[in-house]
């Protein structure tokens, strides 16, 4: 403190209440900018050690609102979650929060702790709903714990770390969605390598040239119709041929304003990636990306349009394969791979079934596949 200042005037030399300064006049402030540090959001690789537990403090409250714009822009239109009377139908008391946007919003919520310096999410497995229906106003608390970290081989600037979530009714404790996520994130230091990748763990998966090429069934079966009778018929129809049930879904939706940037945010999701054009200039996708839960429900919302959904039971093995950009199209592929007459909802009016899906783009490629288990109902339902 100066001595002009005990008497509480302003020491006009001091430059730290100096206030002669023309912040906005572009030379001063771009000098400002220069010389300021900038606050950093997220977290590097190195914050994350095994056995971290991370409470995330965002949370959410699952809105009617939220699940509307969600399953509406993602063509998720089964009336089941839009109308009281279907609803009711299929054992609900109202319609209830979609399985997808519940997912969505639970991951959106941990990006700012997990996720927001950046990397890329590379996939999800032991995707589970615990509860069987969540209802409109739910409070949503979230929590990861870190499995594993390790180096990447490919890119010494990241490292990989799966996470265990778990999204809770915050009010009741009950847990609603639980997964585990894998997601390349940037190192704070890069790493100095002898180019063999002996820091990470070099097991991984096979290289292209030792991978076998696919040999293709002869023949592609495509069920007679929307209920779990139509997919068993379809596989009998398969089995002991060179056959496989796989078909194409016509539906396709572009990738907008709305699906890029506005639903991730709606999911609290703060990754730059899908809402700051700036920032993403210069990354590999060359711009915004879409989030990749977008992606995955807008491909089973085209899925499911073909099928009569019950319930989703869990997803396995997802995988993000390339960027989806503003301007792309996704196009949905689905295999049937099992059915079976149990259900975990004890439904009579349906049966379990077990899909692969590969969302697509405009040129055919793929850029998110999973296996989905989803209860169908029958076609007396
Ligand atoms: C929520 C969110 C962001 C967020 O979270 O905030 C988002 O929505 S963002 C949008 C959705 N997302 C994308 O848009 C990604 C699109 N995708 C790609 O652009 C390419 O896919 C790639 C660049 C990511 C990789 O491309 P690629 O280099 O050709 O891929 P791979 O060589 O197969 O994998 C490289 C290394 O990841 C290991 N690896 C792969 N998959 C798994 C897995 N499932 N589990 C454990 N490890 C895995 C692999 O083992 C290898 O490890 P090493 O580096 O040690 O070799």
């Amino acid at each position: 403190m100066t001595d002009a200042d005990a008497d509480g005037s302003r020491d006009e030399n001091d430059p730290s209440t100096r206030n002669d300064l023309e912040w906005t006049d572009p030379n001063t402030f771009t000098s400002a900018l220069e010389r300021a540090d900038t606050r950093e959001k997220g977290h590097y690789f190195e914050d994350f050690a095994e056995g971290d537990v991370i409470q995330h403090d965002p949370g959410l409250r699952l809105t009617r609102w939220g699940n509307e714009l969600w399953t509406s822009q993602t063509l998720n239109h089964d009336p089941a979650y839009w109308r009281a009377d279907v609803a009711r139908d299929r054992g609900f008391d109202e319609p209830p929060i979609h399985p997808d946007y519940l997912l969505a919003a639970t991951l959106g919520c941990t990006v700012e702790d997990l996720s927001e310096k950046g990397g890329y999410f590379l996939g999800r497995t032991n995707v589970r709903f615990p509860a069987d229906v969540v209802a409109p106003g739910t409070d949503l608390r979230v929590e990861s714990e870190v499995l594993t970290t390790k180096g990447s081989n490919s890119r010494p600037d990241y490292g990989i770390v799966t996470w265990a979530t778990r999204g809770y009714d915050a009010g009741t404790g009950k847990t609603l969605c639980a997964y585990e996520r894998t997601n390349m994130i940037p190192r704070r230091e890069r790493l100095e390598t002898d180019g063999s990748g002996a820091e990470a763990d070099g097991g991984g998966r096979p290289s292209d040239t030792e991978r076998p090429a696919s040999a293709l069934p002869e023949t592609f079966v495509t069920p007679a119709g929307d209920a779990f009778e139509d997919f068993e018929a379809a596989l009998e129809t398969a089995e002991n041929r060179d056959a496989v049930v796989a078909y194409r879904h016509e539906r396709g939706r572009t990738m907008d304003d709305v699906t890029v940037a506005t639903l991730p945010l709606a999911t609290l999701n703060t990754a730059k990636q899908h809402h700051n054009t700036d920032a993403m200039a210069d990354a590999p996708s060359g711009g915004i990306v879409a989030y990749g839960d977008v992606t995955r429900s807008t491909a089973l919302g085209h899925a499911r349009s073909d099928e009569r959904t019950h319930r989703e039971v869990g997803f396995e093995d997802e995988r993000f394969h390339a960027f989806v950009t503003p301007g792309d199209t996704v196009y949905c592929f689905t295999r049937v791979l099992e059915t079976s007459r149990e259900t975990t909802t004890v439904n009579e009016r349906a049966g379990t079934v077990r899909f692969q899906h590969v969302a697509f783009n405009q040129r055919d490629e793929p850029v998110y596949s999973g296996i989905r288990t989803a209860e169908i109902l029958t076609r007396d339902d």
